[in-house]
């Protein structure tokens, strides 16, 4: 049975049976259809920790769209985009301006070049840099969450921060998420982030260790109540297989050199709405 479906299944019961709901506030999102508050419950800081050399952390649940997400995350890390034109699903599309832009948002900060004494990196080139480089470094780290630009971003960055960390040949990381919307993104995310963590394992010559998924305020939108509450109550099924080309350089991958093997889920035949 999938790892992360005991977790997904542990962390939806916790937030149901122990969660706080906000029903009773006046909160910002919104369902688009009846322009109604979208409520939630929830729990304060949910530590989930992966082990990649066990399984790759994909629910059987329901479908996860593998590829869209893997799609979603070259979008960010390796486009380093914020126009929804460079991506194929339209999962974007209600934030984004007339011409597709997000505002200076997820893609946009990675793509911002700084100086270091080795000359001029963006985030992304500089962990690759230190990846190969300075293994040993403490100070392996990505950070979107730039204050000084939250005003030009139609949505600001969920997952923020990405942290590596190099043990032995294993490469390890901790993702920070300030709010995750556990129906529509948690496994979307997890998934995303293991697969960014066996590419930089891959061009760096190391193999892919402990994803830990740090999540300050994990959330179930009311309309998703229901349709967790019948989620959970399935069997989950064995975990796929995971399989990445040897590729020597990040910027070469597609979304087609990562794959699931013999990926079995339960059928899920509902539209989730999600909330704006
Ligand atoms: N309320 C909310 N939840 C989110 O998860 C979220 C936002 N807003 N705003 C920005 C992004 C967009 N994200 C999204 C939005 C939609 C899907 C989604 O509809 N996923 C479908 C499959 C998509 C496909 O067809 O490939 C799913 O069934 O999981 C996923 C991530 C995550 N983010
Ligand atoms: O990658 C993502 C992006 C967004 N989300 C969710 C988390 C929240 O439900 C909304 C954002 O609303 P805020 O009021 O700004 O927190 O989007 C996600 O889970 N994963």
């Amino acid at each position: 049975m999938s790892i992360a479906d005991e977790r997904f299944i542990q962390n939806c019961k916790d937030i149901l049976e122990n969660g706080f709901s906000d029903v009773c506030y006046d909160v910002r999102p919104a369902w688009a259809d009846t322009g109604e508050k979208a409520h939630t419950i929830k729990k304060f800081c949910i530590v989930n920790r992966y082990d990649l050399t066990k399984e790759f952390p994909v629910i059987t649940l329901r479908k996860t769209f593998f590829k869209s997400a893997v799609d979603e995350l070259l979008w960010i890390w390796q486009k380093k985009s914020n126009n929804t034109h460079d991506l194929k699903s339209k999962i974007w599309d209600a934030w984004a301006d007339e011409n597709g832009s997000i505002g200076k948002a997820y893609g946009y900060q990675l793509g911002i070049k700084h100086k270091y004494k080795e000359g001029e990196f963006d985030q992304v080139d500089r962990v690759l840099y230190d990846l190969k480089h300075n293994p040993l470094s403490r100070r392996i780290m990505t950070n979107i969450y730039n204050h000084a630009d939250l005003h030009e971003m139609n949505l600001y960055p969920c997952a923020y921060s990405m942290t590596f960390n190099v043990t032995g040949n294993r490469l390890n990381g901790i993702l920070n998420q300030r709010s995750q919307d556990m129906l529509v993104a948690n496994n979307w995310n997890v998934c995303q982030y293991a697969v960014l963590l066996h590419m930089f394992a891959k061009v760096s010559g190391l193999v892919a260790g402990e994803l830990v998924h740090v999540i300050a305020d994990a959330h179930i939108y009311d309309r998703h109540i229901p349709i967790v509450e019948e989620l959970i109550k399935r069997e989950p099924l064995p975990a796929p297989t995971f399989e990445i080309d040897d590729i020597d350089d990040f910027y070469k991958f597609t979304v087609d050199n990562v794959r699931l093997k013999d990926y079995n889920y339960h059928e899920f035949n509902i539209k989730i709405p999600v909330a704006e």
